[in-house]
Order: structure tokens, then sequence, then C-alpha cells
């Protein structure tokens, strides 16, 4: 369990001490892409002294600009906390998101390689084809089903490419009390519908923002002294669910009264493939950064609580 209150961070606020400020931009050092996003803004309460940088500030549609933007803070370390995440929609703008998800990550990762800072890339389980049962290891082969999993599969391969330190961390089913996730939409159909039907064969494991900003802080500072740890890692809630079981959970825990009825995928039609296998072998992670999977049910909790439903 990554521990936001007491394990994780307090090493990182005493490591925070040693930095100074770096041209005003932010007293942390931290420079994170993206500010409005579900990562970025658990990276903003986790650490508020980090410089965010918006959508306006920097567009990923213009991936020299970002880089620039790096030259120009000189940060001690860069997250990417901004993606094209419309998984239908990329269907239809796969360029666009082709941009924004490969060569803007990849031309960061060259920026910071060039400074000699870390840079974390955050990544998905869409990058896998979702055959099998069995949980998906760092090394196995990705073949994704749709434009939104190509994306990002073209920004890991540019930021291992650009060398440096970095690390590129596939997490799956992101939630939070902010922007647009699978919780928050229950919640919405949930108090409409005496029914709904979900997919029951999709399983994954949700992740909580809050737990992926505190592991991406915790790799930064980690790979600052030892970039010999740089490299791919999977980093998932457990226990894993199908979203039907997902969906149970919420409502038993919001107390709402819907019931779920389970569909297979074919009975849910949508522009973009999605994978059945999602299950992701987080256990490099652990063994190198010491970090070990969330109980996302706590997280859901948690959650709920910052969403006053609970
Ligand atoms: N959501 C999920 O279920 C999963 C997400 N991931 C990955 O995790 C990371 C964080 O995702 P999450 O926090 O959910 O993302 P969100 O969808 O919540 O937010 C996306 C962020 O990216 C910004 N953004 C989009 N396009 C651009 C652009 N052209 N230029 C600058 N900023 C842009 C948005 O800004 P604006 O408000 O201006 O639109 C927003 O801040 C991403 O890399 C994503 O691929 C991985 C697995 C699952
Ligand atoms: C609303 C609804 C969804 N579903 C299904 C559709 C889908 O398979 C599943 C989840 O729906 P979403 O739209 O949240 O799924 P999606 O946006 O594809 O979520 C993905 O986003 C990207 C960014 C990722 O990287 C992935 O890890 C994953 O989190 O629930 C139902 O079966 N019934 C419903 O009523
Ligand atoms: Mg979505």
């Amino acid at each position: 369990m990554v521990s936001r209150q007491r394990g994780l961070v307090a090493p990182i606020a005493g490591a925070r001490r040693c930095w100074r400020a770096v041209g005003g931009q932010g007293v942390t050092g931290l420079l994170v892409f993206g500010k409005t996003g579900q990562v970025a803004r658990e990276l903003q309460r986790l650490d508020p002294g980090a410089r965010f940088l918006s959508r306006a500030e920097a567009d990923l549609f213009d991936p020299a600009a970002c880089a620039e933007a790096i030259r120009a803070h000189a940060p001690r370390a860069v997250i990417n906390a901004a993606a094209y995440t419309a998984v239908d929609r990329a269907e239809g703008e796969e360029a666009l998101a082709t941009t924004i998800n490969g060569a803007a990550p990849a031309a960061m990762a060259a920026a910071c390689a060039g400074l000699g800072v870390p840079f974390v890339q955050i990544s998905t389980d869409y990058v896998f084809d979702g055959s099998g049962e069995t949980p998906w290891h760092v090394g196995d082969p990705v073949a994704p089903l749709n434009a939104y999993g190509r994306s990002k599969l073209v920004g890991e391969a540019g930021v291992r490419a650009a060398g440096g330190a970095y690390a590129v961390l596939r997490t799956s089913w992101v939630v939070s009390a902010h922007g647009s996730n699978f919780i928050k939409t229950m919640l919405r159909l949930g108090k409409e519908r005496e029914t709904l039907t979900i997919v029951a064969d999709q399983i994954g494991g949700p992740t909580p923002a809050a737990d992926i900003a505190a592991a991406c802080v915790h790799m930064t500072e980690t790979l600052g002294s030892e970039p010999e740890k740089r490299g791919t890692y999977h980093f998932s809630g457990a226990p894993d669910v199908s979203w039907a079981g997902f969906a149970r959970e919420i409502f038993a825990q919001a107390g709402i009264n819907c019931a779920v009825r389970d569909i297979p995928t074919s009975a849910y039609p949508t522009p973009a493939a999605r994978p059945l296998n999602s299950r992701l072998d987080c256990a490099t992670l652990e063994t190198v950064f010491g970090l070990s999977r969330p109980d996302w049910r706590r997280g859901l909790t948690d959650i709920l609580k910052d969403l006053g439903e609970t």
C-alpha cells in the first residue's frame, strides 16, 4: 500500500527541504505538465510547491514548446500528468492523440535527459491486447486494440529512446474525486436508474489518482539519486475486479440502491475496443521502488468522502 500519510510522504518532505527555489517557479523544483486532470490535482494536493503547467502554458500539441518549457524552468524533476484520455474519441482523432500522447512525452524526455533530471511518464494497461487471464508483466508483448493505446505506446517508445533517468509507469482505471471517471459516472447513473447493465468480462485494477501521484513523486525522488532504476513499471490497485464488480462496491459504499446486471463486452458496443484482461503484475515496482499495490476499496472510501457522498 502506498502510504499517503506516513511512509512515503515524510521522507519526500525531508528531501524537499534540501531543494532550492528554481527561478521563482515553484519551491520544490518539481515541474508537472497538467493542472486540471485527476493525477495532476492529486499531485497539487501532495506537493503544492511544485509548478503545474496548464494547457494554456504548455500545449502538448506543440512538443517543441513543451521541451522549451522544461529548459526554461530548469526543474529538478518532471512528471507528465497531461494526456489525451478520451478513449472513444481518439478513434477519430488518432493523429492528434499521437502528437499529445506520443511526440510530446518524447520531447519532454529528451529535454530532461539533456538537463540530467528525472522524468516520469504515465502509461496505460490499454497497450496490451487483453488476451489470457494472467497479469501482464512489464516485458510482455504489447499490442494495443485502440487508437488511444497506440498513441500511448508511441509515447513509451519515445521516452525510452531519449535515455536519461526516466520511468514509464503503466497504470489502469484511474479514479478520483476530480475530472471524469467511472466512480463519478456510476454515482450519477446509479441515482437515476434502478438497474444498470455493466460489463463483467473486462478485469483490471482500479487505481486511485492519489496513489499514482504519490508513486510518481517517490519515483522522481529515487531516480534523482539512483538513475539506474530507470525503466518501465506497472502500478494498479488491488484486488483485480470487473467493471460490474467495481460498480457494485461503489453502490454499496455510497448507499445507492441500484442493481447491477452483468453483461459481456459484446453487449456494450463502443467505438474503441477495450482489453478484457487488464490485470497488471506490479511486482517489479515493489522490488525496485518499494511501492505495493494500493487497495482501491480504501481509495474509494476516501473519494466518496471527498465528494461528500458519505
Ligand atoms: N484516466 C484513466 O483511467 C487512465 C489514465 N492513464 C494515464 O494517466 C495519466 C493521467 O490521466 P488522468 O489524470 O486520468 O487524465 P485526465 O483525463 O483527468 O486529465 C487529462 C489532463 O491532460 C490535459 N491535456 C489534454 N490535452 C492537452 C494538451 N493538448 N495540452 C496540455 N494539456 C492537455 C488536460 O487539460 P485540460 O483540462 O486543459 O483539458 C488534463 O489536465 C495520463 O497519461 C493517462 O493516459 C492511464 C491509465 C488509466
Ligand atoms: C457507463 C457504462 C460503462 N460501461 C463500461 C464501458 C467500459 O468497458 C467500462 C468503463 O468505462 P469508461 O468509459 O470509464 O472506460 P475507459 O474510458 O475506456 O477507461 C479507460 O480510460 C483510459 C484513459 C485508460 O487508460 C484505461 O486504463 C481505462 O481507465 O464500463 C458499462 O458496461 N455500462 C455502463 O453503463
Ligand atoms: Mg474514460
